[in-house]
């Protein structure tokens, strides 16, 4: 008999975690559901609700076929034998550990639903990233809410994909991690959905743990790897003050094999909605255990990120001669990195914003954001209480030759692959004396930049230069 699986959650992680499993496994049936209407149409039109490289082949290839969006969870639930929760679940904005603890209401609506419409046994599997110990109020709700007759075994698989690369993370993950109750019954729901991972991912790579074990994995992951870039990026700051360049030692660090390379890209600061709230998370759960030390630990990681983002702005104004009011200055990339849309958190807020502040008109540039999501995401500036003058600061281009015309200087704010392939020569030509380039991903080629004219200064390395 075919295998049903069913998805509660159409956004990131659903829509790409169900496409790959629908490419990989045509005899599975994958039905993709959520609360929002317009979502679910996105996904069944031309233009997804998201960009993802290689996403679009993939929905194409199996929309129809054995992919299906639909808003009829009632049908998709009861069909179902593997049900995914992928609601999202944000940091609380009220209440008890308001800013820290996550909203877990998404989850909990989703595994209600689970219980109104399961006929039948099923596999629910928390792939939503959650505190430690929130299968059992899944399972909680599940058991509140169902028929007499079924019963239910909730799984841990945690999503480990980095967007930019999700299709990738997904066709090659490093490791599937799926921790189960420590119960026959637990090890054949365990079972079933390594059946459906092995289609394409080695054994091997198929890791088990238990329940809790799994969910805390997630949010370690991510504390971790947040922790790397802060540690890099405090060592920028030693860098530009004594004259070492944090390439040279980001290089030379992880060639040890005890640290390995990546996450060692010192930047602006890290972006996006996930370290941020998993390390805020992380601090709320050892709070509430009683662990102050681990929570200060912890709550470090962000600071840094924050100091570095306040570093990198204050040295461009301080750069140009302490005054950006009236200057004009272009800002290439506006997401957190490059192949995303993503700008939840993004550093490049946090610079333009302090930009705007300080009285520069801003040039910005990004290759895939829309011209409305940046307009929300600065629409808050002190500069612009009132939203409706915010054009005359800040102005959105098509392309980058017309964002960077009689601009100042360049911010660089996320490394798309486009902004090392332009003409700076002839961009140079175009732009305000002395002109400067504020390398805030360490992409660009420095040397061929200076010879050209342009006064570059790179995070974590000075360079000083007079124009020739
Ligand atoms: N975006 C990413 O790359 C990663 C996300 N995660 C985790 O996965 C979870 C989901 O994240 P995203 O997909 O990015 O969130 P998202 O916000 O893109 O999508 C969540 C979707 O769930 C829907 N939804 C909410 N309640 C529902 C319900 N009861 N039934 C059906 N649909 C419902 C929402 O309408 C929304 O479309 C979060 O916990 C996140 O931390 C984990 C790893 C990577
Ligand atoms: O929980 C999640 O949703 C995901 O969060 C991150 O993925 P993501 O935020 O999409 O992207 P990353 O590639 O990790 O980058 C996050 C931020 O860190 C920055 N970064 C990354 C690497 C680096 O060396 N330096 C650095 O500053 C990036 O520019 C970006 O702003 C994790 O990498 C994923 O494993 C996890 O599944």
């Amino acid at each position: 008999m075919m295998t049903k699986i069913c998805f509660l959650g159409a956004g990131h992680i659903g829509g790409l975690t169900s496409s790959v499993i629908a490419l990989k496994c045509p005899h599975v049936e994958v039905t993709v559901c959520d609360v929002v209407a317009e979502t679910i149409s996105k996904w069944n039109s031309d233009k997804l609700p998201f960009y993802e490289p290689g996403l679009y082949d993939i929905v194409k290839a199996c929309r129809g076929r054995n992919l299906f969006f639909t808003n009829d969870y009632a049908t998709a639930i009861e069909k179902a034998d593997v049900i995914f929760i992928t609601a999202n679940v944000p940091t609380k904005t009220s209440g008890i550990g308001k800013g820290k603890a996550v909203d877990l209401q998404h989850v909990e609506n989703a595994a209600r639903m689970i219980a109104w419409y399961s006929k039948s046994n099923k596999v629910v599997v928390e792939k939503s990233t959650v505190p430690v110990r929130a299968a059992e109020s899944i399972m909680h709700m599940l058991n509140a809410n169902k028929s007499a007759n079924v019963t239910f075994q909730v799984l841990s698989n945690p999503a480990f994909l980095a967007q930019g690369c999700a299709i990738e993370d997904l066709l090659r993950p490093q490791r599937i991690l799926i921790g189960s109750e420590d119960s026959s019954d637990g090890t054949d729901a365990f079972n079933k959905l390594c059946s459906i991972y092995e289609h394409w991912v080695p054994k091997e790579k198929i890791i088990s743990s238990n329940t809790w074990s799994s969910e805390l994995s997630a949010l370690a992951t991510n504390a971790m790897l947040a922790q790397r870039i802060s540690s890099i990026n405090s060592l920028s700051a030693v860098c530009e003050s004594v004259g070492a360049d944090v390439s040279d030692v980001s290089h030379a660090i992880g060639c040890d094999s005890r640290i390995g390379s990546r996450y060692l890209h010192s930047s602006i600061g890290f972006g996006g909605s996930r370290f941020q709230r998993d390390i805020l998370n992380l601090i709320y759960i050892c709070e509430y255990l009683n662990l102050p030390e681990v929570a200060t630990y912890w709550q470090h990681v962000i600071d840094m990120n924050e100091y570095q983002k306040t570093r990198f702005s204050s040295n461009i104004v301080d750069v140009l001669h302490n005054t950006v009011k009236g200057k004009r200055i272009a800002l290439l990339g506006f997401s957190i990195k490059k192949n995303t849309v993503d700008t939840q958190q993004s550093p490049a807020i946090h610079i333009a914003k302090t930009l705007l502040d300080e009285g520069a008109t801003l040039h910005i540039y990004d290759p895939k954001v829309e011209e409305s999501q940046i307009f929300e995401d600065l629409g808050h500036s002190p500069v612009c209480e009132i939203p409706e003058c915010l054009p005359k600061f800040l102005k959105i281009y098509a392309d980058a030759y017309s964002a960077l015309n009689g601009t100042h200087a360049i911010v660089l704010c996320t490394a798309w692959d486009e902004f090392m392939s332009l003409d700076y020569k002839q961009i140079y030509s175009k732009m305000m004396k002395p002109a400067y380039i504020f390398d805030g991903c360490k992409s660009l080629d420095h040397p061929n930049l200076m010879k050209i004219g342009f006064h570059v200064h790179t995070i974590g390395k000075k360079i000083w230069v007079t124009v020739p």
